[in-house]
């Protein structure tokens, strides 16, 4: 009694991690609250089924470690705690299982932290997928080529003091042993009027 008493208050404390199984689903009040809940609790992750929603912590909250990524690696995408190395690893298996290209859609407003985890991702498979000596070097020009369309394309605006001025389409291309033997960043819609007006006025 005692413990189940424990677990509802610790569900009520830290909401649950699939919105599917929110009792009011329809409701909004119902979603932001859940979302709330968790964001106290520094959980930034929950579920929409297979989708997952973020919000930015603005702060390091240490689950980007080595040691998550071990945990998350190659386990049932429902079995741990929503995270994005979650997201990222059942892409990948699935990818390698039905032999076929699949894509992750990051979107948000500015300053959700779609730039953040799309780094993310790409340190994941640059740490889970298999390692030689060619291979890291094509991992480390698609890690290393971030600060570079940084540098020229981001700036600092109201929302984001470095925030990505072009959109970014990034495909990694995997051999079916699923190491990353090659990749594209094709960067698109550059702002280039709030990029001159960052020279001048040093933001927008
Ligand atoms: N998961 C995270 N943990 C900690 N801090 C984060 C995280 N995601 C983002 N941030 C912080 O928020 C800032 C803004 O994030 P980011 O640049 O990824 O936003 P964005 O959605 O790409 O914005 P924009 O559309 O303006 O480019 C980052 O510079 C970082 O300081």
């Amino acid at each position: 009694m005692q413990d189940m008493e424990g677990s509802l208050t610790a569900r009520d404390r830290v909401g649950i991690q699939d919105f599917v199984l929110l009792d009011a689903y329809t409701s909004e009040t119902a979603f932001m609250d859940n979302l709330r809940k968790r964001f106290n609790e520094n959980l930034i992750y929950t579920y929409i089924g297979t989708l997952l929603v973020s919000v930015n912590p603005y702060k390091e909250l240490g689950i980007y470690t080595k040691k998550q990524m071990d945990i998350y690696m190659g386990v049932n995408f429902f079995e741990l705690p929503p995270h994005i190395f979650a997201l990222a690893d059942n892409v990948y298996r699935t990818m390698i299982s039905e032999t076929n290209n699949h894509f992750i859609l990051i979107s948000g407003e500015s300053g959700a932290g779609k730039t953040e985890a799309s780094k993310t991702v790409l340190q994941f498979y640059a740490v889970c997928c298999p390692s030689t000596r060619l291979l890291d070097n094509v991992r480390d020009r698609l890690l290393l080529s971030n600060p570079v369309l940084e540098a020229f394309g981001n700036a600092k605006t109201l929302k984001n003091d470095n925030s990505s001025r072009f959109g970014k389409y990034m495909d990694i291309q995997f051999d079916h042993q699923g190491a990353a033997v090659g990749g594209h960043i094709l960067s698109y819609l550059l702002e280039k009027s709030r990029f001159l007006s960052t020279w001048v006025t040093g933001s927008v």
